[in-house]
């Protein structure tokens, strides 16, 4: 569905990646690593049209992608305050992006309160932002995507802005509602664990100018549970890979730090 190719960019002198290639397949969900600055909001960015790489391709269903956003795609940012229309209601900010499809209102509506039922919000559609919690805003954000029904879904840091507990359920909630409704996803993340509890693959990247340091197929069960997959030898033995893949790139004391902790 989604094909990458030779992705080169640079911002002035400064060469972020160079010869990025990746597929993305129907169905598939698949996590991206790196380190700071490696490029991956700069990747995503150029996947959803809204920035033309230097160099490279992106095809999207056999389409190029270049510098237009396509119609089938949406994104969820890691900053929720920002991303909701705060003069809207949780209900008016799922609705919004569907006015642009042809529906009747009977169908949009259906369309609102569907997504806001996949994310636990059912009777949270009055509510306007600042009256949610920020987990609730970015379940709000998710359901605006999931309601418009994209052929692939970008996730740039989803749940990077909210509490420990938070983010296992929305994680859990992604794989649940992926698993239900069939989405394709591309979801870049800092987190190691994140990566492979929630991928079917990993893709590290290396240290910027990044290269694509391995495209890993994460061998876990498709049930995933928080306690039992992050407890399993398989998913330890993976993290553990993606984090030697990650020191190995050369990068961040971050990701040295939790390679040292393996
Ligand atoms: N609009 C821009 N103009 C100039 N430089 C930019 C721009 N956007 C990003 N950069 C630079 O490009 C590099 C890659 O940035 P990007 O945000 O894509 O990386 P990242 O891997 O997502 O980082 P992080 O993990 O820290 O969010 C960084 O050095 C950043 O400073």
């Amino acid at each position: 569905m989604l094909d990458v190719t030779g992705l080169g960019h640079a911002f002035g002198a400064n060469q972020v990646f160079t010869d990025i290639s990746l597929t993305v397949n129907e169905g598939e969900l698949v996590c991206i690593v790196g380190p700071s600055g490696c490029g991956k909001s700069t990747l995503l960015r150029s996947i959803s049209g809204l920035m033309t790489p230097k160099s490279g391709e992106i095809l999207l269903h056999g389409q190029p992608v270049r510098g237009k956003v396509p119609g089938d795609l949406a994104v969820v940012f890691q900053d929720y305050s920002r991303s909701l229309y705060p003069w809207l209601t949780a209900a008016g900010n799922v609705e919004f992006p569907l006015k642009r499809l042809k529906l009747t209102t009977a169908e949009r509506k259906e369309r609102v309160r569907e997504a806001l039922e996949w994310v636990g919000l059912a009777d949270a559609g009055k509510k306007r932002p600042r009256q949610m919690s920020g987990g609730m805003q970015q379940r709000v954000a998710i359901a605006r995507a999931l309601a418009y029904r994209p052929a692939l879904m970008l996730m740039d840091e989803p749940f990077a802005s909210v509490d420990a507990q938070t983010r296992f359920e929305l994680e859990d909630l992604l794989l649940r509602v992926r698993r239900e409704h069939d989405c394709t996803v591309l979801l870049v993340t800092h987190d190691i664990d994140e990566s492979v509890y929630l991928g079917d693959r990993v893709v590290v990247l290396s240290r910027p100018p990044a290269t694509v340091a391995a495209d890993m197929k994460v061998e876990l069960p498709a049930q995933r549970d928080q306690i039992k997959t992050r407890a399993s030898e398989a998913f330890v033995s993976l993290r553990s890979e993606v984090a030697r893949l990650l020191h190995g790139s050369g990068n961040s004391e971050e990701n040295e730090t939790e390679a040292a902790e393996e």
